[in-house]
């Protein structure tokens, strides 16, 4: 090939991807719901508007699964933001999540806590669903403890038993449903991040070894966490073929926060609590409830609490010296 032809070639792929780019400028505001993707400075001025707001400064961040509401009730020197007070916020639609973001402190340490998530079923896109993450990172949380009601399906699981999430089976993104949609923001974190240390190995030996303090060794087990989309239960057939994959336990949450977590470099815990065994034989007459998932969880609520406060100690004591992870915007 001559060189005037290479020349030429050149100036014809720069055209090209010129116009490309554009073209990616563009969609990438847009989500697959024709809704407007939050972008790293919208995020950015929703953390300022909370931190122009409060005086502390948390590292750590807590999200309270249905009916674990009391985790934020315990926290001391609240402050509260309803999320219909925050700007661009979703609001929560689902009983046992009061939808507002609480900060104050456990055991002196500050925390930011979600007392309310964001589901797919209430019909927000995963990207939505996951916004306060990103919110979490640029307020400058570095460890991120997620918590959530699931259904039993391991049949050594029993009701009130604590699972510590030791791996997931991202169900929604096998249909190509993911938080990560949308052009990559390198700010936040890379294109394709891996998922295989997403929860932190040295974090769940230390869930152990708090429920060794705390007596309550018995009912906590270790497992994999399944997300379907929701809002209804599973089927027999559904349970049986999550069961033979590999499954622990089954919900409809937490799997989303993890990955944009972890694409941003957060440390992630993350805890399921069983508030039902799931049906799986067509003889068992009984059904899932969502008032049995709260009433389960009120049950349990004195224990969880005393975890909670266990774990964010342990984070301050061992983990928030290691800056090296910390992320600047
Ligand atoms: O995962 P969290 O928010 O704890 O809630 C769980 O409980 C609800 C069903 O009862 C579903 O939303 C399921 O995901
Ligand atoms: N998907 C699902 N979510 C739950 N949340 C609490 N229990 C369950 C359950 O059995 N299945």
């Amino acid at each position: 090939m001559s060189i005037n032809i290479l020349k030429e070639n050149n100036v014809r792929n720069n055209r090209l991807n010129a116009n490309a780019l554009k073209k990616v400028k563009h969609i990438s505001h847009i989500s697959h719901n024709n809704e407007n993707f939050y972008t790293y400075e919208l995020i950015q001025s929703i953390a300022k508007f909370l931190l122009d707001r409060i005086n502390i400064r948390p590292k750590i961040g807590i999200i309270c699964g249905s009916g674990m509401g009391t985790i934020a009730d315990s926290l001391t020197d609240r402050h509260i933001f309803p999320y219909e007070t925050i700007p661009h916020f979703p609001v929560s639609t689902v009983p046992g999540h009061e939808g507002r973001l609480v900060f104050g402190c456990v055991n002196g340490i500050p925390i930011m806590c979600m007392q309310g998530r964001f589901h797919y079923y209430e019909g927000y896109p995963l990207w939505k669903c996951a916004m306060p993450i990103r919110v979490m990172k640029l307020v400058g949380v570095t460890h991120l403890l997620a918590t959530n009601a699931a259904g039993g399906l391991n049949p050594d699981f029993e009701v009130g038993d604590i699972m510590i999430i030791k791996d997931h089976i991202n169900l929604m993104g096998f249909a190509g449903n993911n938080p990560l949609l949308g052009v990559n923001e390198d700010r936040f974190g890379p294109r394709f991040p891996p998922m295989n240390k997403a929860y932190n190995k040295k974090l769940r030996e230390a869930v152990h070894g708090a429920a060794k303090d705390l007596n309550m060794s018995s009912i906590v087990k270790e497992g994999v966490y399944s997300v379907i989309g929701g809002p209804n239960f599973e089927t027999v057939a559904e349970l049986n073929m999550l069961r033979i994959c590999g499954v622990d336990a089954v919900g409809m949450s937490t799997v989303h926060e993890v990955i944009t977590a972890h694409h941003c470099g957060m440390t992630v815990i993350a805890f399921s609590l069983i508030t039902n065994k799931c049906v799986t034989n067509y003889d068992d007459h009984s059904e899932a409830k969502h008032s049995e998932v709260m009433e389960a969880a009120a049950e349990r609520a004195p224990l969880i609490r005393s975890l909670v406060s266990k774990i964010v100690s342990y984070i301050d004591e061992n983990h928030l010296i290691c800056t090296d992870e910390i992320f600047s915007p």
